[in-house]
């Protein structure tokens, strides 16, 4: 799914007008929807209070309460009394709602709530925010979050731009639920600002679809879509070879674990046959954990050296360490090896500690968390300029970043940002990174092109994670879960 920039949103509203349906339709249109969703998800509730502004995020807050009350629903609208400068379509559903003789139109200032079953609506500012909030919006939005009832923003929360960064500690109104129109809004997807958006639900407007074809775009949402387009099913006439060789190279005295979480990842993942090179203190522990895999030691307590083998994808990294033999032995491979690698953990540290960067082989995959990818490319204010600095480093290195985050992003060679949306926060804990370099291993040494393997791995993970957490919960789920949950997410796609 393609995201837009406010801009772009506003040449696709028009788009969709010229091709023949008007702007107050569009309008009623986005509220009927917002209105069908209200309903299935909040069917018991008695009053809900709606803030509208003055622009059409507003002009939608008017539609919806209108729909409400003639579904029978207690409503009451909420403006700013000396600020009545509506823009046109918001004006003419502000004037039908002035005529309903049930609805109370009161001012900001008249709010007080009762009632337990009462659900806010925040209608104030959407995709057209050009600055902070102020005055009488500001205050209703602080008074807003300091209540504790739900609150259901339409379009955007209000106070949040839709594609960059606020001012540290400027005001946004603090949703339970986002209801947006056609597309994730770049804002919804990064910490600072993702946090204020609760659960997100994207609602198909029937937004102009040629415009939305050939609308340029560098940023984009991972959708089921995009993962069955790249997904391929095993095929039958097949043997071990046709699904690669993943070699993972990690593991030392306290840390085999890692690597063993990467081995049998990529196991599951797919791949046809499987090599872990780790230092000798792991060889028990490996094979009668992972007797599917193949041993290949070197070093005792950490590794020393280690072999270039033929036709085979490497992912280097979890529970590597970073003794001087074991820095040796990554530079010395990365001298004599050219091929597409996946690197991860203090494989990335040991290349910011020494500038082994340029080493790195061309299309290669590098998975960064946020400490690491501030190792290698230094400090950056917030996470806009986080992922601004790694598209310019994806295309001077020519590589894949993956930034891992909530929501990782996917930065390729050319630029192209594609956010992950599967995950949880049940794997915020040491040992999901390794799960995750032996997907993106396994994927790639099954010849899936790098780009749609970086995209698929990070949603797999994800997904698998979800599964995770719906059976053991989000405290209890291990890495190790989520390992054996990827056979499900497979079953799914290929039902
Ligand atoms: N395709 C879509 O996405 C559709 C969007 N619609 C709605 O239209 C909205 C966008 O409407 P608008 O462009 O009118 O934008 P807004 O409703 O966000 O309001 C923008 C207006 O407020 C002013 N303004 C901006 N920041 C301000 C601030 N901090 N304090 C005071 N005034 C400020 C602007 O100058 C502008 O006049 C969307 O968010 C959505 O709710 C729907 O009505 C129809 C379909
Ligand atoms: N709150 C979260 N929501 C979604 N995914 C998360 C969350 N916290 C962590 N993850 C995922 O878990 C993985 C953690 O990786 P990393 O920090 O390298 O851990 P480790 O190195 O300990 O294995 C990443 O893929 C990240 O995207
Ligand atoms: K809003």
């Amino acid at each position: 799914m393609k995201i837009l920039t406010a801009q772009q949103i506003k040449e696709c509203d028009f788009a969709t007008i010229e091709k023949g349906i008007s702007s107050i339709n569009l309008m009623e249109k986005a509220a009927k929807f917002c209105v069908d969703w209200i309903e299935v998800n909040f069917r018991s509730t008695q009053k809900f209070l709606i803030f509208c502004g003055t622009g059409n995020n507003g002009g939608d807050g008017f539609a919806i309460a209108r729909m409400l009350y003639e579904k029978g629903y207690n409503v009451e609208v909420f403006i700013d009394k000396n600020n009545r400068e509506f823009s046109p379509d918001a004006n003419v559903n502000f004037k039908k709602i002035k005529q309903m003789s049930g609805v109370d139109i009161k001012d900001f200032s008249d709010l007080m709530i009762r009632d337990d079953k009462t659900v806010v609506i925040d209608a104030l500012f959407g995709y057209g925010l050009n600055r902070g909030l102020s005055g009488a919006t500001k205050n209703i939005v602080e008074k807003l979050n300091q209540i504790k009832i739900p609150k259901i923003s339409i379009d955007i929360p209000t106070g949040l731009f839709a594609d960059k960064i606020i001012e540290e500690n400027s005001t946004v109104l603090k949703a339970d639920f986002t209801l947006t129109f056609q597309f994730y809004k770049k804002s919804f997807l990064h910490p600072e600002t993702g946090k204020s958006c609760g659960k997100i639900i994207v609602l198909d407007i029937n937004l102009d679809e040629d415009f939305i074809d050939v609308i340029k775009t560098y940023y984009f949402v991972i959708d089921e879509d995009l993962i069955k387009e790249i997904y391929r099913p095993r095929d039958d006439f097949s043997n071990k070879g046709t699904y690669g060789k993943s070699i993972l190279v990690g593991g030392s005295y306290g840390k085999i674990g890692a690597i063993l979480m990467s081995t049998l990842s990529a196991l599951k993942t797919g791949s046809g046959l499987t090599f872990t090179i780790a230092p000798e203190c792991g060889n028990l522990i490996l094979q009668s954990q992972v007797p599917e895999a193949m041993f290949i030691g070197c070093g005792e307590k950490y590794i020393e050296k280690f072999e270039i083998q033929d036709k085979a994808v490497y992912g280097i990294g979890p529970g590597f360490g970073k003794e001087k033999q074991t820095q040796n032995a990554l530079l010395d491979f990365l001298e004599n090896y050219h091929d597409p690698i996946v690197l991860d953990a203090d494989a990335l540290n040991i290349l910011a500690e020494t500038d082994g960067m340029r080493l790195i082989p061309k299309n290669s995959v590098i998975t960064p968390h946020p400490l690491e990818f501030e190792r290698l490319f230094g400090k950056t204010e917030n996470s806009f300029e986080r992922l601004k600095l790694a598209r310019t480093k994806a295309e001077e290195l020519q590589i894949f970043i993956v930034l891992k985050d909530h929501h990782t992003a996917v930065i390729t060679p050319g630029k192209k940002v594609y956010y992950n949306i599967t995950g949880n926060s049940g794997m915020a804990k040491g040992g999901s990174g390794d799960v995750l370099t032996g997907i993106l291993t396994s994927l790639i040494s099954q010849k899936y092109d790098i780009e749609k393997a970086c995209i698929f791995g990070v949603w797999l993970h994800g997904k698998a994670g979800d599964l995770a957490a719906e059976q053991f919960s989000k405290e209890s789920m291990l890495p190790t879960d989520l390992i054996h949950k990827i056979g499900e997410v497979f079953k799914s796609l290929s039902s």
